[in-house]
């Protein structure tokens, strides 16, 4: 008998599978079951849409069906195609036989969407694979081949091409056997000489990996459980665990950031361009412009991605360089991946070629300039570009903020200029801010588009201002963390406080793993430090506004940061990666103040994190009622997976919204009041209209701005 199923549990789905399973028990001519799913694909689980009505979601009546599978008298045989994910593969963990497509994957992804396998997968995978192998799946979520399911005991068959008929084959073996040893609820969890210290290891390392984020822990509770309880105890405390972990708002907000991730594929402009009619142009070849940091991980994400490059520099001493650079990080790469170097490819001239010579670029589908950050030389490289290009060739800029349609105007085609903003290292991070100029044309957006997908990122459609969305509303969030230097704290307090929100790092140790260089030559690009600023400006004042030269004065002293052993910390050596608070900056900041005679004063942990989010987060507002990104999901997308914003927070827009947005503006009223020059703290007025209106959900605020982005 074969019951099948969707590929996304519901309620209806559930019942089709208890019904079939209690005709197929009571039908004496069924002598086996089969379970697979419709159109070559087992099952991706639950629909996770559903969690937001916890009483009613289709995923609490799973577990009582998997141990109806389980304790049928006829063997049940799962045929497994496609992908068999949370729910999917705990259906699976009941029947008592295993059968997977080579191309299958599997995986128990609940952490990474606030939950934990509620179905018994805690208890069940354990007793069929051990604790390390299951810990490992659950704590990551990460989809395992078919293959490793094959060799951690996963699965018991892999099938090359039919898989339901290799199921059906092995159903009609076994048909008669005993089905006890099959049953992984009466088997025990096989045991570890060193099983405690192996579960408290395990604990502190998801608690390092993701800080404050509460599912990883959970599920290690729940395997321990598995490992010391009987099967029935295991159960109990699964649900007990299970059920916290739903009602979590930490759930709730990496649900959100699952769909938004989705979302920001549908891009839209405040001109009515959008993805559903925009036509992408197919990059069969690339170059880069540039092989320092940025453009080294550029090429290497692209000859990942099997898009044949050609690698630029300005000279041979920079070529021979970037070269070397390029190619450890290949084989670095060609190590990590299964067939890796042949895979690859790299050392085929056809598929990455390096030179010094601009004619090469002639053919090439698209170019990616990554140079430093000098418009003048930008806007050089633009120009020769122009004339040399085919004609539809994508002519991308890699720049964190400088301004895109200036670049275009230095080409008779300024359609198919485009800002590509990747972050560092770029074959590692997933972010890829796309920025559209005033005359970018829709395909080459969505060129740009898919380019990310091919590069395995994600892309995020903004549009063009000073820093974009990421940096610039980093700006003030920066900017608070050094007013509050000024002000009495340290920089060690400030990152404490921002890491234990669940940042990866916080601003004082970014800086200086960055380099604090970076910035001033920015400043003083800028006029507002060095040479160029106009004497008798005010230390700490520029435009009327509140500045801090902290920054800069550190910069004077040569503290760059980790490249020079000292920045906002003090490192083993130059280029060390240990910070430890440093006496010297501790006085230099107590001399300062009295330099302009500030008065430190004792500062607590909830301002120092109100002030620096709520600056960030007010800038967001500014930048959704400019029409700069098309909703607060690119906003969250942006900081999720470019900025180090704990995902279990939902990013900053999202965050807003928990908080709740009077709480917000009522705190930006306050600190506004009391810092009248800065106006990083005073409310914006899309904020300010949200409140009025009410506070309407997340999902609502973009028909509260003025202008209309066309329907998505
Ligand atoms: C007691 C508890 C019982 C059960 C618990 C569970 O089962 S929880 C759910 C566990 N499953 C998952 O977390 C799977 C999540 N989905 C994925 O990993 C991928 O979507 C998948 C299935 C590998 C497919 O990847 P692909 O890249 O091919 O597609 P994409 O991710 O773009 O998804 C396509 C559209 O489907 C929507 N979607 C995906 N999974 C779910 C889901 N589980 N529930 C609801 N909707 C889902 C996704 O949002 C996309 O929608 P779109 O409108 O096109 O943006």
């Amino acid at each position: 008998m074969v019951i099948e199923s969707l590929f996304y549990f519901s309620l209806a789905v559930l019942q089709a599978l208890e019904d079939g399973l209690k005709k197929a028990d009571a039908d004496p001519s069924v002598k086996a079951v089969m379970i697979c799913g419709e159109n070559g694909k087992f099952s991706a689980g639950a629909d996770i849409r559903g969690f937001s009505a916890p009483q009613s979601h289709p995923g609490i009546g799973l577990a009582p069906i998997v141990s109806l599978i389980e304790s049928s008298e006829k063997p049940v045989v799962a045929a497994i195609e496609g992908v068999a994910l949370g729910g999917g593969l705990e259906v699976a963990l009941g029947c008592h036989y295993r059968v997977a497509h080579v191309k299958a994957r599997m995986g128990l992804p609940e952490v990474t969407i606030g939950l934990l396998p509620g179905a018994e997968g805690t208890q069940r995978l354990p007793r069929l694979i051990g604790v390390p192998a299951a810990l490992d799946m659950i704590t990551t979520g990460k989809h395992i081949p078919a293959t490793e399911a094959l060799k951690l005991g996963l699965v018991d068959e892999i099938a090359e091409e039919n898989t339901i008929e290799a199921a059906i084959r092995l159903a009609n073996k076994v048909i008669g056997q005993p089905l006890a040893p099959r049953r992984l609820s009466l088997k025990p969890v096989p045991t570890l000489p060193n099983m405690e210290a192996f579960l408290r290891e395990a604990l502190v390392k998801v608690k390092k990996q993701a800080r404050g984020c509460l599912a990883p822990e959970l599920c290690v509770q729940a395997v321990r459980a598995a490992s010391e309880r009987p099967f029935a105890e295991g159960l109990r405390r699964e649900r007990e665990l299970f059920r916290l972990l739903l009602s979590s708002g930490q759930a709730r907000a990496l649900q959100y950031a699952f769909f938004a991730e989705r979302a920001v594929r549908r891009w839209a402009t405040p001109a009515g361009a959008s993805w559903s009619s925009a036509n992408a142009q197919p990059v069969r070849s690339a170059a880069v412009i540039g092989l320092g940091t940025m453009g080294r991980g550029i090429v290497t994400s692209l000859v990942k991605a099997n898009i044949p490059v050609v690698a630029l520099e300005q000279d041979l001493e920079n070529l021979k360089k970037g070269r070397k650079a390029v190619m450890l990080l290949l084989e670095r790469e060609a190590m990590k991946m299964e067939g890796g170097a042949q895979r690859l490819d790299f050392h085929n001239p056809a598929r990455l070629q390096f030179t010094v010579d601009f004619d090469l670029l002639r053919d090439v589908d698209l170019v990616i300039e990554a140079v430093f950050e000098n418009m003048a030389l930008k806007k050089e490289i633009f120009h020769k570009l122009s004339k040399i290009c085919k004609p539809g060739a994508l002519l991308c800029t890699n720049t964190s903020a400088l301004n895109i349609n200036e670049i275009a105007s230095a080409t008779s085609r300024p359609q198919q200029v485009i800002g590509t903003h990747f972050f560092s290292p770029a074959h590692v991070m997933r972010l890829l801010e796309i920025i559209y100029g005033s005359h970018t044309s829709p395909s080459a957006i969505a060129t740009a588009m898919q380019l990310a997908k091919a590069l395995n990122k994600i892309g995020v459609v903004v549009g063009n201002c000073f820093g974009f969305v990421g940096n610039r509303m980093m700006f003030p969030y920066v900017q608070q963390a050094v007013f509050l230097l000024e002000e009495g704290s340290r920089p060690e307090a400030v990152d404490e406080v921002l890491e234990d929100f669940g940042f990866k790092i916080g601003p004082f140790r970014m800086s200086d793993l960055a380099g604090l260089d970076v910035g001033w030559r920015s400043r003083q690009g800028q006029g507002l430090t060095g040479p160029s600023l106009p004497a008798g400006t005010p230390a700490r004042q520029r435009h009327g506004q509140r500045y801090s030269p902290l920054p800069d004065l550190l910069c004077e002293h040569g503290r760059f940061g980790q490249k020079t052993g000292h920045g906002w910390y003090l490192y083993e050596k130059a280029g060390g990666r240990t910070a430890t608070p440093d006496p010297w900056l501790h006085n230099f900041l107590a001399r300062y103040r009295d330099t302009h005679g500030i008065k430190a004063r004792a500062i607590d942990q909830e301002e120092i994190l109100e002030r620096c989010l709520f600056a960030l987060i007010n800038e967001g507002f500014a930048i959704l009622a400019e029409g700069i990104a098309s909703g607060p999901e690119h906003l969250d997308v942006i900081y999720i997976n470019g900025y180090g914003w704990p995902r279990h927070r939902g990013g900053p827009m999202f965050y807003a919204s928990t908080v709740g947005l009077p709480r917000v503006l009522a705190k930006l009223e306050q600190y506004s009041e009391v810092h009248p020059d800065v106006p990083g703290l005073r409310p914006n007025a899309f904020l300010r209209k949200l409140v009025a209106v009410g506070s309407p959900p997340l999902q609502e605020w973009m028909s509260y701005v003025s202008w209309q982005s066309p329907k998505l």
